[in-house]
């Protein structure tokens, strides 16, 4: 019978080299020291909850499914038992991970690569999502990689041309466990579990138990431990939640004063509703000297990673991100959803495989959203930006699962952070023609569904009322700004970008593997200026600020970039210096520099 276990129950290793008794490290967790000297290298002080949980389990050889919070350190706590199996081998054994998004696939490499800094001859990990020729992707599975990344697609059109081989596959993960579904790849994961030997071990990763995640529970584990863990497990961080309502014009009102007086000390995620929306707020904010990049489905692969390796680096702080088709409907509130967009109901009956590992009939039901771009992107799941201090939802997202993720970019790794989401309540939808009607119609209800959402988790979404007297200055230059912002202004700079980071991308992957220090010229944060340049708007004149004065606002307690709770409001080590002189502070939440700029009830 398969049980249940809760995180508590596990029994967790009491530390005996260089933990205190009882208290879990990595070194008591018994890794291999080439391991211990890379998490060392990371400055990782001690596991994260679910690693100090799962790990073990793992090593023992149970099939795991881990539900811990966005940025809770799942990734680690996956590969590094695998790679210790894998240093430990008596025989020949090989993992397959699977992922949603190639972004993420690039990202798993890449936390391979880091930890086996000290045994990198003894491990090789291969990326299949990388866009190479078979014949190159020939080579690089010819001699048997130890580990092999792939989407579940790439996998299983791989395992169909017999590219890769399973016969001493002993590991399998599927990360991102409750989004794989929502992506289409249903029947490939399919198709992959009907091949995947007998007996191996599987574990799967997620930020939220879905129906999904059972239905995959089902497909591909034997008797799993089930790992719940608590928010409260999850040492010290949070995310701040708050909404303002507005009106669709002041959106661009606020975002005006937040980014031109500084409002927010730290690096940030702009999410929008659409592509168009991406560029919109780009050239808008390019009219005050504000860069910032964008990251959509429509860039290249290599475009997108590229932005997200340089952002972690704190080379951009700003990025507009549309996640939309990442929109994914609330599992649990479908019924009553009848007005969101089109999904698609797939019903089927899915063979999976039973506790002794024999094929057993179980009903498959899952809802799959048709994709338009590029089905492997995403941005909101899964997908580690380093260091974001604020999450903006400028359009609110259409389900709280995208909330949830969205949110999910700040606070990771214990870390603060802080959400901002617009919501433009009912009657000043009416009031003001929205320019993006999916963005708006339906922030309400959606407001209401996030709210009980985050409240079953104990977490308050919070108002934040701006003094709207003191932001009415500047509505005369956000008028001024948005008239430059043209439809075809927009289209110019959407086709623009695409056709620079197309040449960028394949630049990216040509030339620039051999010369990794060149990459820093090809930044993404240009202006694309197809938009009547002002130059007068670049500045911010005296008169137009609040009474306290400019200097009151960009005060040094301003700045909320998330600190390590526990570490007496220094961030972690490995984070500081990062910031390149730009004389980023590094304060905790408590100092919310929003709050300096006079917040007061709308009447
Ligand atoms: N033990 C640790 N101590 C400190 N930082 C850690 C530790 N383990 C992982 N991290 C860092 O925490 C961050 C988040 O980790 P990771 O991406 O694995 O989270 P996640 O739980 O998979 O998040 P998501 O659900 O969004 O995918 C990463 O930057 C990682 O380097």
């Amino acid at each position: 019978m398969k049980r249940k276990l809760d995180a508590n129950d596990v029994p967790v290793p009491t530390g005996n080299i260089d933990g205190q008794k009882g208290e879990v490290t990595f070194t008591s967790l018994g890794l291999d020291p080439r391991l211990l000297q890379a998490i060392a290298k990371q400055s990782f002080p001690a596991p994260t909850p679910v690693q100090a949980k799962a790990i073990p389990l793992a090593l023992d050889g149970r099939d795991v499914l881990a539900r811990a919070k966005t940025g809770s350190g799942k990734t680690a706590a996956y590969i590094l038992p695998i790679l210790h199996s894998i240093l430990k081998r008596k025989l020949f054994i090989s993992a397959l991970i699977l992922v949603p998004t190639r972004e993420l696939a690039e990202q798993v490499n890449k936390v391979v690569e880091l930890f086996t800094a000290f045994c990198a001859k003894d491990i090789r990990a291969v990326n299949l999502t990388q866009r190479v020729s078979e014949a190159v992707q020939r080579t690089l599975l010819a001699d048997s990689p130890d580990i092999v990344i792939a989407t579940p697609a790439r996998a299983a059109s791989s395992l169909d041309t017999s590219l890769v081989s399973l016969e001493n596959l002993s590991h399998m993960v599927i990360d991102e466990a409750d989004l794989v579904l929502s992506y289409g790849y249903d029947s490939d994961l399919q198709n992959v579990a009907k091949i995947l030997p007998k007996g191996i071990q599987t574990m799967l990763m997620s930020a939220t138990l879905t129906t999904e995640v059972e239905t995959l529970k089902g497909l591909f584990c034997r008797n799993p431990v089930v790992l719940e863990l608590e928010e409260a497990e999850d040492e010290g961080g949070g995310v701040s939640q708050y909404v303002v309502k507005c009106a669709e014009d002041e959106k661009f009102l606020l975002l005006y004063v937040i980014f031109k007086l500084k409002l927010i000390k730290g690096k940030c995620i702009i999410f929008v509703a659409d592509v168009d929306r991406c560029y919109r707020l780009k050239l808008y904010l390019e009219q005050f000297g504000t860069k910032s990049c964008i990251l959509n489905s429509e860039l290249p692969v290599n475009s997108r990673i590229h932005v997200v390796e340089e952002f972690n680096k704190n080379v951009y702080d700003i990025i507009i991100a549309s996640d939309e088709h990442e929109v994914l409907g609330d599992e649990e509130e479908s019924k009553d959803q009848g007005d969101e967009e089109p999904s698609r109901v797939v019903e089927e009956m899915s063979k999976s495989r039973d506790a002794s590992g024999e094929q057993s009939q179980q009903p498959l039901k899952k809802k799959r959203k048709t994709t338009k771009k590029d089905k492997d992107y995403g941005v909101s799941r899964g997908i580690d930006f380093k260091d974001v201090a604020c999450v903006l939802n400028f359009d609110l997202p259409t389900s709280s699962k995208s909330y949830t993720h969205r949110i999910g970019r700040t606070a990771r790794a214990g870390q603060t952070g802080m959400a901002l989401s617009f919501v433009v309540p009912a009657e000043l939808h009416q009031k003001h023609k929205p320019t993006s009607i999916e963005s708006t119609v339906h922030d309400e209800k959606v407001l209401a569904k996030i709210v009980k959402h985050q409240a079953k988790k104990g977490k308050d979404v919070k108002p934040y009322n701006f003094d709207m007297k003191q932001v009415e200055a500047f509505r005369y230059r956000m008028g001024d700004a948005l008239r430059a912002v043209t439809r075809i202004a927009i289209r110019e700079a959407r086709t623009r970008e695409l056709r620079q980071e197309l040449m960028k991308s394949e630049k990216l992957k040509r030339h620039f593997e051999e010369n990794p220090g060149d990459l820093h010229h090809l930044r993404h944060d240009g202006e694309l200026r197809p938009a009547r340049v002002q130059s007068h708007l670049k500045h911010v004149p005296e008169y137009l600020l609040p009474k306290e004065g400019k200097k009151s606002i960009t005060s040094s307690e301003i700045g909320f970039i998330g600190k390590k709770i526990g570490e007496n409001g220094t961030r972690k080590a490995r984070f500081a210096g990062k910031s390149k002189g730009r004389g980023k502070k590094l304060v905790g939440r408590k100092s919310d520099p929003l709050k300096t700029f006079k917040a007061k009830s709308r009447k």
